[in-house]
C-alpha cells in the first residue's frame, strides 16, 4: 500500500499517474492519458464536456491501477485540475446540465466590464486577490445558472450543484456523497475570501450565485472523501487536491517565500510563493492561495498568460504550418532572428499584466520575406516576452529577485524557447528531469494527507536541465521594445476599441 493515484485533469488531456512512495521520494510507475475534445461554439467561447472528463478520468485511473498491479497496492488518490473551468450538474442524477465553461472562455466579458464600470473591482480585489475578468468562475457559474432554465431556484434548494473540475470529480469519485473543493481551487472563483478561506455572502450576492450550490472548502491535504467502492473494487481515500498551478508549486518544492515556478502548458502561469500572508499586487498580478496543508496556509502571487502552448497548437491544428508541436523548434532555429515579426497571442484576450479580455491575436512586422518559420518563431518568442512582463511586475510588487526560474509543462520540451526565456528574462531557467510537476504535487499532497510522508520540505528536488542567459543587453532591449509596440497594437486593435 505505498502507491498514490494522481489524477491531473488538464485543459488538453486527462492523465492518471501512479507514484510509488519511498521515504519522501515519489517515483512514477504507471501512466495513462486521454486527449480532451475542445469545443469553440462562438468567437471567444471555449467549452468541455464534463461527462467526457469524468469518463476519461475513470478510464485512465482504472488503466493505471491495472498497470500498477491492482487497487490493493494503492493508499490514496490525489487530484489536480485546470482550475477556473466551471461545471453545473444535477445532484440527483449526477449528470452535467450544460457543457463546462473553460477558464479561457470570454463570454462573460460584458458582465465584468459592467461591474468594473460600477467601481466594483477594488472591493473584489481586496477580498479575493483577483481582478474583475471573465477568467474566474463566479461569472461563469452565474452564466450557467441563467442558461439552464429553473436552475437558480433548484440550486438554492441544493438540487443543482456548481463547482470547478475538482469538485465535479470529487462528486463523481465519491458516488455523489461529497461536494467539496480544495482551498486553492476555491481561491480562483472570486467568491472566496483570501484571508479567511471562506465563501463570502456579499460576493455571492454581487455575482448572483447561490451559496447553497457551492462546495465545502477543504484543505489541500487531508481526508476529503472515499471513492465509491464500485469504481476500483474497494474504496480509496481522496487525500490531496489542489489547482494545477498550485500543485506544480508543491511539485517543484517551491515552498518558501521567494521561490517561483512557471508552467508552460496551454497557457503559462507564473506562481511565486509569498509566505503566510496574502500580498496585494499593485501591478495587476493575482493574489491567490498557494496551498493549505500541514496546518498552515501559503499564499502566492500569480501572473496568468492565457495562450502559450495553445499558440503552437493553433499553428499546428488551425493554420497547419506544422504537423507536430516539436517541429516548431527546428523551424524557429532555421532563422537567424525574428525578422521584426512579433505575434501577440491574444486569442482569448490578454491576461496579466494587461487584462484586456477583448484583445485578440495580432501579428505585426510582416514583409514579403516572412514565411511559416517567422510565425513559428514569433509564437515561441512570445512566451519569453510575456514571461518577462510578469517577472517585471513581480519585481515591481517588491518580490525578491529570482535566483532561478523553475519551469515545467509541455512547451519546456522546446530548448529554443527555454534558451530564449533565459535570454529575455535574464534569469537561469531550470527544468526538472521529471516533467510532471503538477501530478507530483498532487501526489505529494495526498501522501501527506494519509501520513505516507510527514513533511513536504523533506521531498527531494529533481536534478534539472539548465539554460543560462547569454544574449547581449542591446539585443534584448531592441527585442523587448519591438514586443511592447506589438502589444500596444494588439490592444488598440481589440474589437471593442476599433
Ligand atoms: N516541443 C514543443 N514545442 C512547443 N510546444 C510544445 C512542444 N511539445 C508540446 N507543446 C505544447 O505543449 C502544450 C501541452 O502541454 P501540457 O503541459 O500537456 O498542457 P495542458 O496541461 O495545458 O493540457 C500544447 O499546447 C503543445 O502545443
Ligand atoms: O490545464 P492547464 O495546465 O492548461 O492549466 C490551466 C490553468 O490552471 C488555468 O488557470
Amino acid at each position: 500500500m505505498s502507491l498514490i493515484l494522481a489524477i491531473d485533469q488538464g485543459t488538453t488531456s486527462t492523465r492518471a499517474i501512479a507514484f510509488e512512495v519511498r521515504d519522501h521520494d515519489l517515483r512514477p510507475v504507471a501512466v495513462s492519458q486521454i486527449e480532451l475534445a475542445q469545443h469553440f461554439p462562438r468567437s471567444g467561447w471555449v467549452e468541455h464536456d464534463a461527462g467526457e472528463i469524468w469518463s476519461a478520468t475513470l478510464q485512465t485511473c482504472r488503466e493505471v491501477v491495472r498497470q500498477a498491479g491492482g487497487v490493493d497496492r494503492f493508499a490514496a488518490v490525489g487530484l489536480t485540475n485546470q482550475r477556473e473551468t466551471s461545471v453545473i450538474w444535477d445532484a440527483a442524477t449526477g449528470e452535467p446540465l450544460h457543457r463546462a465553461i473553460v477558464w479561457q472562455d470570454r463570454r462573460t466579458a460584458e458582465v465584468t466590464a459592467r461591474l468594473t464600470a460600477e467601481g466594483r473591482e477594488p472591493g473584489v480585489q481586496s477580498a479575493t486577490g483577483l481582478i474583475l475578468d471573465p477568467y474566474f468562475s463566479a461569472t461563469k457559474f452565474a452564466w450557467l445558472l441563467d442558461a439552464v432554465p429553473g436552475s437558480r431556484e433548484r440550486a438554492a434548494r441544493g438540487e443543482v450543484k456548481l463547482g470547478t473540475i475538482d469538485a465535479w470529480l470529487i462528486w463523481k469519485l465519491t458516488g455523489g456523497r461529497v461536494h467539496a473543493t480544495d482551498a486553492a481551487n476555491a481561491s480562483r472563483t472570486a467568491l472566496m475570501d483570501l484571508k479567511t478561506v471562506e465563501w463570502r455572502d456579499d460576493l455571492c450576492v454581487l455575482f448572483d450565485v447561490p451559496r447553497q450550490a457551492l462546495a465545502a472548502i477543504v484543505p489541500c491535504a487531508g481526508r476529503i472523501g472515499e471513492t465509491d467502492p464500485a469504481l476500483f473494487g474497494r474504496p480509496l481515500p481522496i487525500a490531496g487536491s489542489a489547482g494545477d498551478q498550485q500543485a506544480a508549486l508543491v511539485g517543484h518544492g517551491a515552498l518558501t517565500p521567494g521561490d517561483a515556478k512557471i508552467t508552460y502548458g496551454t497557457g503559462a502561469f507564473l506562481v511565486a510563493n509569498v509566505g503566510a500572508e496574502p500580498v496585494a499586487s499593485t501591478r495587476r498580478l493575482l493574489g491567490t492561495l498557494g496551498y493549505q496543508a500541514e496546518g498552515r496556509t501559503a499564499y502566492a502571487l500569480e501572473g496568468s498568460i492565457f495562450s502559450a502552448g495553445s499558440a503552437i497548437q493553433w499553428l499546428r491544428d488551425g493554420v497547419k504550418l506544422i504537423s507536430e508541436s516539436r517541429q516548431s523548434e527546428a523551424l524557429a532555429q532555421s532563422l537567424a532572428d525574428n525578422g521584426g515579426v512579433y505575434l501577440v497571442p491574444g486569442f482569448t484576450g490578454l491576461g496579466a499584466p494587461w487584462w484586456e479580455p477583448e484583445a485578440r491575436g495580432t501579428v505585426v512586422g510582416l514583409t514579403r520575406d516572412s514565411g511559416p518559420a517567422h510565425f513559428v518563431r514569433a509564437a515561441l518568442e512570445a512566451l519569453a516576452y510575456q514571461t518577462r512582463d510578469l517577472l517585471d511586475a513581480l519585481a515591481q510588487d517588491g518580490a525578491p529577485p529570482l535566483k532561478t526560474l523553475k519551469v515545467d509543462g509541455g512547451v519546456t520540451a522546446n530548448s529554443f524557447a527555454m534558451q530564449f526565456v533565459a535570454d529575455i528574462c535574464e534569469v537561469e531557467v531550470e527544468r526538472p528531469a521529471f516533467q510532471e510537476m503538477t501530478a507530483l504535487g498532487a501526489a505529494r499532497l495526498a501522501a501527506l494527507g494519509v501520513g505516507l510522508i510527514s513533511d513536504l520540505q523533506a521531498c527531494p528536488a529533481e536534478a534539472p536541465a539548465c539554460w543560462k542567459p547569454r544574449m547581449r543587453p542591446q539585443e534584448r532591449d531592441r527585442l523587448l521594445s519591438g514586443w511592447r509596440r506589438a502589444v500596444k497594437a494588439a490592444i488598440i486593435a481589440a474589437p471593442e476599441r476599433a
